[in-house]
């Protein structure tokens, strides 16, 4: 099996950028000293995520092709939850030299096909050596002339909603670390989000009023359209889905969990919202300043969902 050291740095450049597909955006890809993205609407949604080892994905616990799609899954969905169309991907990537190069190669395959969802292309990158594999993945949107979809527009009267999968991702994570003995459905969760990305135009047509993708927990992320918006969300209980397979912790997993990467977005409360949303609050007047910033069941929620210097 050939390392990534038997390639160099440029060979292994070559080796990747060959098993990049053309995307419609990406005038021109890996290979000069910038790509060139199209941006017809003249303005950028720009957006960069982190996935470092051992803090977002372990290699003993996801293959590289999954932690491919991950990778661009977490920022598509950042370009997506601006109510923007994906456009291009830069990948930094950090590896150590003893990598082998069909790892990569698959990493890169994931990659691809994340990407391919969604109409974008991994537009360029970079690549050096480090002690832990590392990717700094940037993402490029357009938002056709429309307006973003931000987190400051909430207003009180709205309902809060979410499409996607919720609290996936964290029982799996779960699952992981007590040894991996549980449902497929959920280590595939974690190892992999399915983040709706029709959800962005969707929530747009259904007069959404702020958006975004949910990678912290629903309370925090909620807590982050409250504060933008400066209104009170209210979170019922009784309305928020907990699917068996999550188990016994499932409320848990659902309101703290995060990285499914599906969309939480507030609505005018006379929105015609289909079944594929699912309403799980509404927003009131006034603030919340304690814990997550959001109300659960009349109560002000405590701490709860990712942060990365205190989980
Ligand atoms: N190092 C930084 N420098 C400048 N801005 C930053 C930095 N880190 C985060 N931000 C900004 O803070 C805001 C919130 O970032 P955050 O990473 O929480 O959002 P997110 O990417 O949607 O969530 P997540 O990282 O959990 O997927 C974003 O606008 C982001 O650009
Ligand atoms: C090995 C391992 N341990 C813990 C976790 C859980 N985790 C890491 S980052 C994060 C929030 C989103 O990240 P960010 O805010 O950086 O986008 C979560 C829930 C994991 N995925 N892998
Ligand atoms: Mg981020
Ligand atoms: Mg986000
Ligand atoms: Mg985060």
């Amino acid at each position: 099996m050939t390392g990534i050291s038997e390639l160099g740095e440029f060979g292994l450049i070559g080796r990747l950028a060959a098993r990049l597909p053309a995307a419609p955006a990406v005038l021109l890809g890996p290979g000069d000293d910038a790509a060139l993205v199209a941006a017809p609407d003249g303005r950028v949604a720009a957006t960069t995520d982190l996935l470092v080892e051992g803090r977002h994905f372990r290699r003993d616990w996801s293959g590289p092709y999954d932690i491919g799609r991950k990778a661009a899954a977490q920022n598509l969905a950042d370009v997506v939850a601006m109510g923007a169309r994906p456009t291009a991907l830069l990948v930094g990537l950090a590896l150590p030299p003893a990598t082998g190069t069909a790892w990569v190669e698959r990493l890169y395959d994931g990659l691809a096909d994340e990407c391919a969802e969604t109409g974008a292309g991994v537009a360029g990158g970079d690549v050096v050596a480090a002690s832990e594999v590392t990717l700094a993945v940037t993402a490029l949107g357009d938002l056709g002339g429309a307006q973003p979809l931000t987190r400051s527009g909430a207003r009180p009267g709205d309902v809060l909603a979410y499409r996607g999968r919720l609290g996936f991702s964290s029982a799996g994570l779960d699952l992981f670390r007590a040894g991996a003995d549980g449902p497929a459905e959920l280590l595939d969760a974690h190892r992999r989000p399915r983040p709706p990305y029709a959800a962005g135009a969707e929530a747009r047509a259904l007069g959404a009023t702020a958006l975004l993708d949910v990678s912290d927990g629903l309370l925090q992320d909620a807590g982050h359209i409250a504060a933008a918006s400066g209104v009170r969300i209210e979170i019922d209980t009784a309305r928020v889905p907990v699917p068996a397979v999550l188990g016994p912790d499932g409320l848990r997993h659902v309101l703290t969990g995060g990285e499914d990467h599906g969309f939480a977005g507030t609505f005018p409360p006379d929105a015609p919202l289909p079944p594929s949303w699912t309403v799980v609050g509404t927003v009131a007047a006034g603030t919340v300043t304690q814990g997550t910033g959001v109300v659960v069941d009349g109560r002000p929620a405590g701490p709860g969902g990712w942060d990365h210097f205190s989980s």
